[in-house]
């Protein structure tokens, strides 16, 4: 079947920060869907290959990407023109990656849109937050991307989905209408918070279900750990200001069953070696890739203890990193809490006696307040 060009975002000039497995893949997304699009590699090696072979070996092995796809390792080069601008680098990279492209990016008001799936590990702020903070720019012009995006599938044009947020619902419809084609289909919510926080947490609970497949139990424990990690994640990001219903869609159930089903995930790979009974460092050592839920599983914990939310899966999940626990104790629950029954709840409004709705309605009053803009949470 000769595949639809989508029409809605053809042309659009784009560039991606970050040649790594994502970003050639959502290159190959723009570009397939009629979008200009021009890589940037840090390596001259991989931005020559890229644009002469039309190929990521190391990334992306055995994928053609389309003619049409650029790359250079000057930066000017690949954001002369951007009408949107995409990044892909490791999480931890990111604000030292802004510090020195800052000139460039705020010279422009092209959206910028994050891949990206971490927490800063000092700071514990989504890369959105690192953005706005680093660039000083409109919260408006920001926007995620996020969802059950297995980049080697989606090379391989197996169709898919994702969700795009932005604070400003025609940013987030400018994205999705580019970042769109017959095998990847994007859509859109204003929730930022619950989008970021659903690719972050994700990766936590599929350390968890690496270190189960590692260990070798099975699909009942897998299935239990699954299920409350949904809950754990959800109370989370309620928590700190996401939306329930976000959780619940692409960006949180979405991505977690398929990064928790997949041996393509790093994240689900490193649990797998841990879970096996490899220390920290030589998980590290044996990761050729980036598992964001590495680095977030410390800040992540840091801010369930300032908003009051229990994780006991991510709990665990930090003592076997950190060689506290023997992974095959892991479990749904932890095994020290107390043996009073725990009412199963998957009603997170209820979690905190309705603070969900209270939270909505600060939300909105802060809005109101600030004239039309959010809180600080976003
Ligand atoms: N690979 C996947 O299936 C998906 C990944 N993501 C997210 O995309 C983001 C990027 O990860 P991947 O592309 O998967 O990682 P990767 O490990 O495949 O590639 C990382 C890229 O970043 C480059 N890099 C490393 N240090 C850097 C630095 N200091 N400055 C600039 N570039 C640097 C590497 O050379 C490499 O090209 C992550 O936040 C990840 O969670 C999101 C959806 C799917
Ligand atoms: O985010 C991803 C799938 O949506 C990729 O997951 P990993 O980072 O665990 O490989």
């Amino acid at each position: 079947m000769t595949p639809r060009r989508t029409t809605a975002g053809a042309g659009t000039r784009t560039a991606i920060i970050g040649a790594g497995s994502w970003g050639t893949t959502f290159g190959k997304v723009l570009a397939d869907g009629g979008a200009q699009v021009t890589m940037w590699a840090r390596r001259p090696e991989l931005a020559q290959e890229i644009s002469e072979a039309k190929r990521n070996s190391k990334y992306l092995p055995g994928v053609n990407l389309p003619r049409t796809i650029a790359a250079t390792h000057e930066i000017e080069r690949a954001l002369d023109g951007a009408e949107q601008i995409y990044l892909s680098v490791p999480s931890q990279t990111l604000r030292d990656n802004l510090k020195t492209f800052r000139a460039l990016l705020t010279s422009t008001n092209a959206p910028i849109i994050s891949l990206m799936k971490g927490v800063e590990r000092s700071t514990g702020l989504r890369m959105s937050q690192v953005i706005e903070q680093e660039l000083e720019c409109d919260p408006m012009r920001v926007a995620v991307a996020s969802g059950p995006n297995l980049a080697l599938e989606i090379a391989r044009e197996q169709p898919t989905a994702a969700v795009i947020a932005s604070r400003s619902q025609e940013t987030a419809d400018a994205v999705a209408r580019t970042a769109r084609n017959h095998y990847f289909r994007s859509f859109v919510n204003t929730d930022v918070i619950g989008t970021e926080f659903g690719g972050v947490l994700k990766n936590l609970i599929a350390v968890a279900i690496g270190i189960v497949d590692g260990v070798g139990y099975g699909e009942n424990t897998k299935a239990s750990i699954i299920t409350r990690g949904l809950v754990e994640m959800t109370d989370f990001a309620v928590a700190n200001g996401a939306r329930q219903e976000t959780l619940q869609g692409l960006a949180g159930l979405g991505d977690l069953i398929a990064t928790c089903q997949s041996p393509l995930s790093r994240n689900n790979t490193a649990g797998r070696l841990l879970g096996q009974g490899y220390g920290f460092q030589d998980v590290v050592k044996q990761m050729n890739q980036t598992a964001e839920g590495l680095a977030s599983v410390t800040p992540i914990l840091q801010l369930a203890h300032e908003s009051d939310v229990h994780m006991p899966i991510v709990e665990q999940v930090k003592m076997v990193l950190d060689g506290r626990m023997d992974p095959r104790r892991i479990a749904p629950h932890l095994t020290t809490d107390d043996d009073t029954p725990q009412e199963e709840r998957t009603n997170h409004g209820a979690a905190d006696g309705g603070g969900a709705l209270r939270r909505a309605f600060q939300r909105a009053f802060d809005q109101f307040r600030n004239g039309g803009r959010g809180a600080g949470g976003h």
